[in-house]
C-alpha cells in the first residue's frame, strides 16, 4: 500500500508555484530523503503532503486521504496518521517532557489516565530517553531535545514520518544517533520522508532520494542522478 501517491501535483505558495506535476509514489516502510538547495521547495512539498497548504492541481492521495478534496474538519485525522518533525513544531518549554507528551495524547483524542502514562512510557523508550519523563525541556541537550520531538511525532503510531531538517542543528555525532534512529524506527515499517542538507548522512545512508530542482521533483528511482555536495 502507497502511504504517499502524488500524479502531476502543483505546490503552491499563494499564487506562486514552488513545485509543478510533482509525481511520485512512496510505499509502506518505504525512506526516502528529500532534498534541493535553499528555498527550492522541500518545506512547502512537506506542508502540502500534511494539509498545510492547498493542492493546486493534480491528484494527491496521503495516508488513504485524498487531499485536493479533504475538508478542514478531515485535516486533524489526516495529521493523526503522520508523525511530523519539523522545526517550528518545537517543544513547550514551560512544562516537563511528559506533560509535552501528555498535551499531544490529550489533543488527539486520548483518555485514561494509566493507558496515557504508558504510552509516555513506551515512547520515550523507543528514543532511549528513559529516564528523561520529568525533565524540563531546557535541561536536555539539543540532540535530547530532538528526540522528544521524534518520541512526539510517534505517539499515534504513525504510518509515516515526514521531518524537515531533523539533523539540521546538531553537531555531526549527534546527527548520527538521530539518524540511526530514524533507520531503526524506519526498519519497523514506518515509512519517512526526510528532507535534508546533510550531504554526509546521506552517503552514509544511502536510500532514494527526492530532488527539487527548477520547479521540478525528480526521483532517484526513474532517473538516477549523481548527488553532489552542493545540492
Ligand atoms: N509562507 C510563505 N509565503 C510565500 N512564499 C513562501 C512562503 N514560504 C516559502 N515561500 C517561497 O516558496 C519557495 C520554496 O520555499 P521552501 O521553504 O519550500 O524551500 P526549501 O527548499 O524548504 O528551502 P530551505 O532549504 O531553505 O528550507 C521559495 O521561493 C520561498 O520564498
Amino acid at each position: 500500500m502507497a502511504v504517499i501517491e502524488l500524479h502531476d501535483v502543483f505546490v503552491m505558495q499563494d499564487v506562486n508555484t514552488v513545485l509543478q506535476k510533482v509525481s511520485f509514489t512512496l510505499e509502506k516502510g518505504e525512506f526516502a530523503y528529500l532534498v534541493g538547495r535553499t528555498g527550492s521547495g522541500k518545506s512547502s512539498l512537506l506542508k502540502t503532503l500534511y494539509a498545510d497548504l492547498p493542492v493546486g492541481a493534480g491528484a494527491a492521495t496521503v495516508a488513504g486521504y485524498a487531499l485536493p478534496k479533504l475538508s478542514s474538519s478531515k485535516v486533524p485525522f489526516l495529521r493523526r496518521k503522520l508523525g511530523i518533525i519539523f522545526q517550528d513544531f518545537q517543544l513547550l518549554f514551560d512544562r516537563t517532557v511528559a506533560e509535552n507528551l501528555i498535551f499531544v495524547l490529550k489533543a488527539t483524542g486520548w483518555s485514561g489516565k494509566a493507558k496515557i502514562q504508558q504510552r509516555v512510557s513506551e515512547v520515550l523508550m523507543r528514543v532511549g530517553l528513559a529516564g528523561a519523563a520529568a525533565k524540563m525541556p531546557h535541561q536536555l541537550s539539543g540532540g535530547e531535545q530532538q528526540r522528544v520531538v521524534i518520541a512526539r511525532a510517534l505517539l499515534n503510531e504513525p504510518l509515516l514520518l515526514l521531518a524537515d531538517e531533523p539533523t539540521g542543528n546538531l553537531d555531526p555525532d549527534v546527527a548520527d544517533s538521530i539518524m540511526r534512529l530514524f533507520v531503526e524506527i524506519n526498519n519497523s515499517g514506518t515509512a519517512v520522508l526526510m528532507a535534508t542538507h546533510n550531504y554526509q548522512i546521506i552517503r552514509q545512508y544511502p536510500k532514494r532520494v527526492l530532488k527539487c530542482e527548477n520547479g521540478q521533483l525528480i526521483d532517484s528511482a526513474k532517473t538516477p542522478f549523481e548527488l553532489k555536495s552542493d545540492f
